[in-house]
């Protein structure tokens, strides 16, 4: 396992993988979600953490899951800890709001993007070839720039650490071996994103992309794995902000991003040394964005 994240694994639960952010357990034939509260920013998981992130960002999924429910079927079993199974009681109060217990599924080995705006990787790829994944687009489009309609830009999922590869809709078919499933994926992946956006926009927030990763139940049935539009998994936009041609501000990240690339910050972006700790005003400030987040998104009080 991965040693940069072996501190946080609770111990005595049968951990099987981490990510920057969460940590993924065996519970009988079940698996366990847990997501913490570090931050990664500028491809770094930074020393400091955000109070109730973890919190924060599993509710939120929680709540996208069961607005998608009608659209398509998800893995969790629940996330409610009284329900969890007895082993996992003793852990109940670190478990509590940052966990989902999931149906292990035969997952689909490919990260599922879709685009409703250019920015990021797809930009780079644009401004080489005015394709995104192959794809071609229209001319004259910047950074930030909302596309005439959602795009979905496959991903062969990397080692953790490494950027996963962006490849064609036709590549990405021949890769899985099964031009059905690629097709469903794609469908599905950009009705999800289609109909989240919408419900991002009604409350002032900009979805201009997101990571879907799906899996296959025993009897063969697609669902929705991971988590789900979140910040972690998504680029929230403050819709009152949004000017393309120039970097979005990010909803939940730009004060880290802003402190870390500040001479205040002492950091060097461009040297091979790791970030340096957050003052507490830029924790609490990142806290409350993401609270804010999920508070205009779900319309409920997070407490
Ligand atoms: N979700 C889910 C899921 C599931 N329901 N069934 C089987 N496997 C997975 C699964 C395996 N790896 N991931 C990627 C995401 N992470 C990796 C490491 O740490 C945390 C998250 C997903």
């Amino acid at each position: 396992m991965n040693r940069r994240y072996s501190e946080r694994v609770i111990t005595g639960l049968n951990h099987l993988a981490s990510g920057k952010i969460r940590d993924l357990y065996a519970v009988g034939d079940d698996l366990l979600l847990v997501a913490s509260d570090k931050i990664s920013a500028f491809d770094y998981v930074l020393e400091s953490e955000i109070p109730d992130k973890g919190r924060i960002l599993t509710q939120l999924s929680m709540w996208w899951f069961r607005q998608l429910a009608d659209l398509v079927p998800n893995h969790v079993i629940s996330a409610d800890v009284e329900q969890f199974p007895a082993e996992l009681q003793p852990y109940k109060e670190e478990l509590r709001g940052r966990s989902m217990l999931c149906r292990k599924l035969s997952m689909v080995q490919v990260e599922c993007v879709a685009r409703g705006y250019l920015t990021g990787s797809g930009l780079a790829e644009y401004e080489r070839t005015r394709t995104a994944n192959g794809v071609p687009l229209p001319p004259g489009l910047v950074d930030g720039s909302r596309l005439d309609r959602p795009i979905f830009t496959p991903a062969m999922k990397a080692e953790v650490g490494q950027h996963d590869e962006n490849v064609s809709f036709e590549d990405m078919a021949e890769r899985i071996g099964d031009p059905e499933l690629a097709a469903q994926l794609k469908d599905l992946t950009l009705a999800v994103y289609s109909r989240a956006r919408e419900i991002a926009e009604e409350r002032g927030i900009i979805l201009a992309d997101t990571k879907f990763e799906f899996g296959r139940l025993r009897g063969g049935t697609l669902v929705l794995a991971d988590e789900v539009l979140t910040p972690d998994s998504s680029r929230f936009w403050p819709a009152d902000e949004w000017k393309p041609g120039r970097t979005q501000s990010s909803f939940d990240k730009q004060y880290v991003r802003d402190w870390l690339s500040s001479p205040a910050s002492g950091w060097d972006r461009k040297s091979d040394t790791p970030p340096p700790v957050l003052p507490e005003e830029v924790v609490q400030a990142t806290r409350a964005r993401y609270v804010e987040a999920y508070e205009r998104l779900t319309g409920a009080k997070f407490d």
